[in-house]
């Protein structure tokens, strides 16, 4: 059996970003094994996006360095070395799954039969011919990680692919993410969705910008004492807010 990459896929450092004149993520520090899925996780407004609009190198920053697969975030170099899935659906309302899919694909140099696989693993093949307008919100979404999913990137940034999905295809999804790490890929995903802690690797929990945990949960667990992804946040929560002055 090969043994794990132990390389960091993603390396940030002392990353400062201020949003609207609010300091968003005042300096954090994370780095991303290669090979494994990373969950990202945290509260609304905790910082999880932002953090990943770094990590893809469209966010603009006021301080430290993301450095991806050796470069700087965001270089024309990475460009078909990263996917990346953001919140809202990026694709065209006016065409078919399938074209939208094979669209994408082509621009990377992908096949037909390659964009026909991403359409099958995010399980839309009985709405391929569908125009994505006519989509669900969860599909539309859906539809959009088929077009990541295309390029074969070595990194993936997903930002919350599960959300408003059923647990049958949320555990289909994460059986994919599980795949793609099998194969070589990182993958650094951000979910609300506690009880998807368990499909992770590892576990980022953020809130309020910085970095309250980072460790496998069997670690958290055993650190915190707590039965569950969802208690152990709740934790270190209360512990960080006794340590802050009042
Ligand atoms: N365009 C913007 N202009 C100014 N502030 C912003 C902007 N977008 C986000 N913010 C602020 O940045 C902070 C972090 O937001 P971010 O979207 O990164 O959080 P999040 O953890 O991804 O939240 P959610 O889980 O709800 O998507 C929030 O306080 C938010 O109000």
């Amino acid at each position: 059996m090969s043994s794990p990459a132990t390389s960091d896929a993603v390396v940030v450092d002392h990353l400062r970003v201020l949003r609207g004149g609010r300091e968003v993520l005042p300096d954090l520090d994370l780095r991303v094994p290669a090979g494994q899925v990373v969950g990202l996780l945290g509260p609304s407004g905790g910082g999880k996006s932002t953090l990943m609009r770094a990590v893809v190198g469209v966010q603009v920053t006021d301080g430290g360095s993301v450095t991806v697969l050796g470069e700087p975030a965001g270089s024309p170099v990475l460009r078909h070395r990263v996917g990346y899935l953001t919140q809202a659906p990026s694709v065209y309302g006016d065409l078919t799954v399938r074209d939208n899919v094979r669209y994408f694909g082509r621009v990377l140099g992908r096949t037909g039969a390659e964009a026909d696989a991403a359409i099958e693993a995010v399980a839309l093949a009985d709405h391929a011919g569908t125009r994505v307008d006519r989509l669900s919100g969860g599909q539309r979404s859906r539809a959009s990680l088929a077009c990541v999913l295309v390029g074969d990137p070595e990194v993936l940034v997903l930002d919350e692919p599960t959300v408003g999905l059923d647990p049958v295809l949320r555990r289909d999804l994460w059986d994919v993410f599980r795949g793609l790490a099998a194969r070589g890929r990182t993958v650094l995903v951000s979910s609300h969705v506690m009880d998807e802690a368990v499909r992770c690797d590892r576990l980022v929990l953020l809130r309020a910008g910085r970095v309250l945990s980072d460790s496998t949960l069997p670690d958290l667990l055993d650190r915190t004492g707590a039965e569950d992804a969802e208690h152990a946040f709740l934790a270190l929560v209360d512990e960080a807010d006794s340590r802050e002055p009042s």
